[in-house]
């Protein structure tokens, strides 16, 4: 461990020793800090790399102080150093491995556009934006006409460059500001920001069609391809990004059946879901109070061993008319109008009893992972809602596992952290759900009191074929390893995704290769031991 001390006279020696092995780089922040010493009275602390006489590359972490006699002259300097090279390399691995896990997280690997979940947060600013300075922002959804036939008759590897070039036009015609974005197959979405008038987007629309039909060579091909687009604007025909998506969507299919190669602003005659989700709202208010809702299990396996380790409670609505009504149906509306709070209660409560009841039936105790949603988390009584219901149903703590978001905790780090700790502290567990789609630093992760991560089905889904997936999947795991959690894969439905998981050391499991959710007869009737 390298360390200097020098006395006031041979201050400029000692220093200079060091001094002389500085990185170029980091010369001149170096001499401001040890200068400051001189100026301020603070003592100086800072990091810096040096490069030995043997030519290997060090990075110090010194710290030093500046002694004045009685008149304040300065006497003596002392500076102690320390070799932080390997902690300074793990960090670089980590946020080396970090970015690129967000960009594999956030882009479409074949045109290196933005994907749908990155595309998802544009739009959230660019609304955001346009909110604030009232203006207007359009959304085109572009799907490429009889692209099938390219790929049926030419093949895939051609179908790709075709795609290739379809995005690198779109991306090179809009404004450095708008956004391009592939959503997968032959769909692209653009956003455009500070839009002056509805009508001119019309015009970038069409521009943009024309762009794509201009003739594209391929392997000795002359390819022509033509697409249809649909246009939706905020805050004209919808205010959130999902139903502008939506609108976009359907006005794009307008736009094939008017004979493609065209485009058509979303109207709100062309679907009559609005009054629909009013109906659906006040039915759902209507469910709580008639317990239409039900919750059924799904279990989640040890993966080497097929054991039950645990549950994870969702929710149903039993609709009178409509039949099981799925969550993903209603809670994003339930989430909007509030009626998440009172829902998700219903859901606590309903879970904890289950498991002590299951408990009290003699069968050996498992886990209970129960979802809280963003909303919830927000509640400042959150804490004590758990805590009167654990108490209520008499479930112990450590029998409980909430699983939050990513999104939710990067909202209000700090906030999420406190309320986290304060569960932790009760002894209930927490795990991040859906990881990977979000925008969690791993360097975070360190700080959240969680037990495990959970990968989202999205990444299980086309494992192991799909090597962008195959590489997020495997690296989630080891750094949730890294960092001693645990990981539950979900949405196992094939036994290559099992095998594929349980060779990178995946501990959990749940999906339909174990089984579906199922009602809390079935699972204790085909899961649970005596
Ligand atoms: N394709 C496929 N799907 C599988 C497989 N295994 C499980 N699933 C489905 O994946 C979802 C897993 O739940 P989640 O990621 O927490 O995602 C949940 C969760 O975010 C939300 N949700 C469900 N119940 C609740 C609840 O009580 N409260 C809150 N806040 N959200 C809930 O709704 C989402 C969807 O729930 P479900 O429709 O029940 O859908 C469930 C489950 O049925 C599989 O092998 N393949």
């Amino acid at each position: 461990m390298p360390s200097f001390r020098a006395g006031a006279r041979d201050v400029s020696s000692g220093l200079s020793g060091v001094l002389a092995l500085l990185h170029e780089e980091d010369r001149s922040r170096v001499e401001q800090d040890v200068a400051q010493t001189f100026t301020m009275e603070a003592p100086y602390e800072t990091r810096f790399r040096v490069r030995w006489p043997d030519g290997s590359l060090h990075y110090l972490h010194t710290r030093g102080k500046l002694y004045r006699d009685h008149a304040g002259n300065p006497q003596r300097l002392t500076g102690v150093s320390w070799d932080v090279t390997e902690k300074e390399l793990a960090e670089s691995r980590l946020r080396e491995k970090e970015e690129h896990l967000y960009f594999l997280a956030h882009h479409d690997v074949l045109t290196n556009l933005p994907n749908r979940r990155l595309l998802q947060d544009r739009m959230q600013h660019a609304l955001a934006k346009a909110r604030r300075s009232g203006g207007l922002a359009a959304l085109i959804y572009f799907d490429l006409d009889r692209f099938k036939t390219i790929n049926d008759s030419l093949g895939h590897a051609i179908g790709d460059r075709v795609l290739k070039e379809i995005a690198s036009r779109l991306a090179r015609q809009v404004r450095e500001t708008d956004t391009v974005a592939r959503l997968g197959g032959d769909e692209f979405v653009v956003i455009l920001e500070q839009v002056e008038e509805a009508e001119k987007v019309a015009g970038v629309a069409q521009k943009l069609l024309l762009e794509l039909t201009r003739e594209v060579l391929v392997e000795g091909h002359r390819l022509y391809v033509t697409a249809s687009a649909g246009i939706s604007l905020f805050p004209t025909d919808s205010v959130d990004s999902e139903s502008l998506m939506k609108n976009a969507e359907t006005a794009m299919y307008r736009a094939k059946e008017r004979g493609k190669n065209t485009c058509q602003y979303f109207t709100p005659d062309m679907n009559a879901r609005a009054r629909e989700l009013l109906q659906f709202e006040s039915g759902l208010r209507q469910a709580l109070e008639q317990q239409q809702l039900v919750l059924h299990y799904q279990p989640q396996v040890d993966l080497m061993t097929g054991d039950l380790i645990g549950v994870e409670a969702l929710v149903r609505w039993e609709h009178p008319e409509r039949g099981m009504v799925p969550p993903g149906d209603f809670i994003p509306l339930a989430e909007e109008t509030g009626l998440i709070v009172p829902i998700g209660e219903w859901v606590l409560r309903t879970a904890c009893a289950q498991s002590r009841a299951w408990r009290q039936a003699g069968f050996s105790p498992v886990r209970m992972a129960v979802n809280i949603s963003p909303r919830q988390f927000r509640q400042s009584d959150l804490t004590a809602r758990v805590d009167e219901i654990l108490r209520e149903t008499g479930l112990e703590p450590g029998a409980l596992e909430l699983e939050v978001t990513e999104g939710m905790i990067m909202n209000d780090v700090e906030a999420a952290i406190a309320t986290m700790e304060e569960l932790g502290k009760m002894g209930v567990l927490l795990a991040i759900d859906d990881f990977g789609t979000g925008y969690s630093s791993l360097g975070y992760l360190k700080r959240f009191p969680i037990a495990g991560l959970k990968i989202d089905r999205s990444f299980v889904r086309d494992i192991p074929g799909d090597t962008n997936d195959a590489q997020i999947a495997a690296s989630v795991i080891a750094l949730a390893h890294n960092m001693n959690l645990r990981v539950v894969a979900e949405g196992i439905e094939t036994a290559d995704q099992l095998s594929f998981l349980r060779d990178k050391g995946c501990e959990h499991g749940q999906g339909y290769f174990f089984s579906p959710p199922c009602t809390a007869e079935e699972l204790a009737a085909r899961f649970l031991a005596a």
